[in-house]
């Protein structure tokens, strides 16, 4: 059974289950593929925990009762059980009986000693405003008893979040209370505080809270008779002088001529209180109170952003087919969102994008069982993680999806988590995401390879190849390569209409028009730039995407639109023959993924001048790209990070290409969303290349504007990469 299943039955919380785990209490089983597992004996023995709980023993001190009901595999009428439970009662009655001589011998010592308190006007009431005055005051330099014998001083706060309950004045069996006690506002119900702090120990302890105290005036010896009557799993400290309402000015009141705390809780975080309940208007659910406060406030020196919850929805992408939105909340309120793109010429090894193949609903390609997974198996093994910990949370996605491909979770599923997880912990970090995940040095702005011409599986033209890209490369900044881009597209746009072409964009924004060869486009495109104004190669080069793998067949390249075939030889020769015509300084998929021959031929051939990306040959994939580079076969790497699932291992994929020389371009896919994130990663790893389509469409001009932005906030530290990061040496061909 899961976590939260067990939670329900039991009737608890997963934080204090995770704590019974932390002990080693009740300890869930690891299944293969890193997912947790409780027993059905789990049910009992937490049940057990809560029932020793509420009889006044700690969390640890359940432990022998526990180990005995393991041992007797959950029957605690076991022998084994009923001779702990023997041994823990013996050993509770030497104790009373120690302590009571202890407490009757200190009881006379103290009672002589306290004297009498301080005069009845050193207290005042205290109200809501004055508790806010409270806040930020340093917890002063006194020492208390306490009933566990300890005396607690001022470093006793210091590095602890502490819950330091005030309360007046417990009764005590045959004891008579003052006079006129219960008619005094707030008075009663100090033993009902005590014990509610007493049952929620567990869980307060679990919240982020280090120790738990309460304190009042009276000595010692009369608290002590409370903590064993109550068994209380925390110490009283003793302040018969009511030192503590003198040094921070706290509410006091008088009865039958004594003065008395009211009622009030302090959270003093390292030795700073850093909250006040005050007035304690239900001393019985004041304890539950205090647990929501901790909940709600983590630790604010805590190293530790857990991940809260995790959702997942069904979104459309620019295709207007389904893809998976995540959202990760940490504990400090960090919401981290994030949406996956889907590839429509993917590579074959890329990791399993899940459809649910139910063609009653968007014909077979909803996304529900990716966001069930979400939602269910992956939330349950992320949350309460560190967010900020994204190797391993990458690391656990990994795992508990088990399959090489990711194909039992979906990639889908898993990138939406890994991606929202990174931004919610740059939220948390007050950073922005590239210069969270980049650090100082993430001030490089990526040439952008700007798609203006769709063809192949993104459009439905003739053209063969899929991407026609300008590359401004002569740009001074970042925003003149996106005004250059832009420029160049509307000419381009005139200049095909002018032609009678259509000028409708494909998927991802660039014209389509109904050109039958490459060189009819790169004639378009090398005009449209001097047309603008530029230099071809100098100012604007020209970059390409055959994608080759899609018209590649039986070991030969089936030029569609110009109605021939090419063997591998001729289609290499073609290739370079577009690269001396025209000023292409970047190839992607030149040849296709199973083509090693062609995919050397090309690199040996135009390896020495020519950028070179491999996208379906490596698939963000370190280990193909391990493989590429000891085939000798392409200089760079398209980056897309739903082709492995996680952000760590497209970060494993990039050190990789980093460290054999091989350049990387930061990629979108062709079916996108308003998600901007690639935008940030391409500078946050300073890859200097970004693809992400044309000048038009939302889904597409989102990832430039975003780049926009980050050069804005960048200021005059931000560095335009130009053409500084292309492999391949490509020089000038004007
Ligand atoms: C972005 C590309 O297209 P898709 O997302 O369809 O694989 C590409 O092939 O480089
Ligand atoms: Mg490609």
């Amino acid at each position: 059974m899961r976590v939260g299943e067990l939670a329900h039955r039991t009737g608890t919380t997963v934080r204090a289950l995770r704590y019974y785990e932390a002990a080693g209490l009740v300890v869930p089983r690891r299944l293969g593929n890193g997912y947790r597992e409780y027993d059905p004996i789990a049910v009992r023995l937490v049940e057990q925990i809560r029932t020793l709980m509420t009889l006044g023993f700690s969390v640890e001190e359940t432990r022998p009762f526990i180990e005995s009901m393991i041992d007797s595999d959950g029957t605690d009428g076991h022998p084994a059980a009923l001779s702990t439970y023997r041994r823990a009662i013996a050993g509770l009655e030497q104790r009373i009986e120690r302590l009571t001589g202890q407490r009757d011998a200190l009881l006379s010592l103290v009672d002589a000693t306290a004297g009498p308190a301080v005069p009845p006007t050193a207290g005042r009431a205290l109200g809501s405003t004055s508790s806010v005055g409270l806040v930020g005051a340093l917890m002063p330099g006194l020492t208390f008893r306490a009933t566990d014998g300890t005396v607690v001083g001022p470093a006793r706060f210091d590095g602890h979040r502490t819950v330091l309950f005030l309360y007046s004045l417990s009764s005590r069996p045959g004891v008579a209370m003052p006079a006129g006690w219960d008619d005094i506002p707030g008075a009663r119900g100090c033993t009902v505080a005590a014990c509610g702090f007493r049952d929620l120990h567990a869980e307060l302890l679990a919240a982020g809270c280090d120790q738990v105290y309460g304190l009042s005036a009276q000595s010692t010896g009369y608290q002590r008779e409370l903590a064993h009557r109550l068994r209380l799993p925390y110490p009283l400290l003793a302040d018969p002088r009511l030192s503590l309402a003198t040094a921070l000015r706290l509410p006091t009141f008088q009865a039958d001529g004594t003065t008395y705390y009211r009622r009030l809780t302090l959270i003093v975080t390292d030795g700073v209180v850093e909250h006040v309940f005050h007035p304690v208007t239900e001393p019985a659910l004041h304890a539950e109170q205090v647990l929501r406060w901790l909940a709600d406030h983590p630790d604010p020196r805590s190293p530790m952003t857990a991940i809260d919850t995790v959702h997942a929805r069904e979104i459309l992408d620019s295709r207007g087919n389904p893809t998976v939105e995540v959202d990760v909340l940490l504990d400090d309120g960090s919401l981290g969102r994030a949406a996956v793109p889907s590839g429509a010429s993917t590579g074959t090894a890329e990791a399993v994008e899940l459809r649910d193949g139910d063609t009653g609903r968007y014909h077979g390609k909803g996304v529900r069982r990716a966001v069930g997974a979400v939602l269910g198996e992956i939330a349950d093994a992320v949350a309460g993680l560190d967010g900020r910990d994204q190797a391993t949370v990458d690391r656990v996605l990994i795992e508990l999806d088990g399959t090489a491909n990711k194909s039992r979770l979906g990639a889908n599923a898993t990138l939406g988590v890994s991606l929202a997880v990174v931004k919610a912990a740059a939220v948390s970090a007050g950073q922005p995401l590239y210069r969270y995940l980049g650090g100082p040095d993430a001030v490089i702005l990526p040439l952008p390879l700007m798609n203006i011409v769709n063809g192949g599986a993104h459009a439905d033209n003739p053209l063969d190849f899929q991407e026609f890209m300008i590359a401004p490369v002569g740009a001074a900044s970042f925003a003149e390569a996106v005004r250059m881009g832009s420029e160049v597209f509307h000419t381009l746009r005139a200049a095909l209409k002018a032609a009678g072409q259509h000028t409708s964009v494909g998927d991802e924004g660039g014209f389509a028009p109904l050109l039958r060869t490459a060189h009819e486009a790169l004639a378009f495109i090398s005009a449209a730039i001097s047309d603008s104004g530029y230099t071809p190669g100098v100012d604007i080069a020209i970059a390409l995407d055959p994608a080759a793998s899609e018209f590649y067949r039986d070991g030969a390249y089936h030029y569609r639109g110009e109605d021939r075939v090419r063997t591998v030889a001729e289609h290499v020769d073609y290739l370079a023959e577009l690269a001396e015509t025209y000023p292409i300084v970047s190839i992607e998929d030149g040849a296709a993924q199973d083509d090693f021959e062609g995919w050397k031929a090309l690199t040996d051939r135009l390896g020495d001048r020519c950028q070179l990306v491999g996208d379906d040959v490596f698939c963000t994939n370190a280990d193909l790209l391990y493989d590429g580079i000891s085939r000798g076969i392409a200089n760079s790497i398209l980056v897309k990070v739903n082709q492995v699932g996680t952000l760590t291992e497209m970060l494993t994929t990039m050190q990789a290409a980093r460290q054999a020389g091989y350049s990387a371009v930061m990629s979108h896919r062709s079916g996108e969303t308003e998600d901007t994130t690639i935008a940030d990663l391409a500078v946050a790893t300073g890859c200097g290349q970004i693809k992400t389509g044309s000048l038009s469409r939302s889904d597409r001009t989102a990832k430039y504007n975003q780049l926009l932005r980050i050069e804005e906030e960048l200021g005059e530290r931000a560095v335009y990469a130009g053409r500084t990061s292309l492999t391949g040496h490509p020089t000038v061909a004007a």
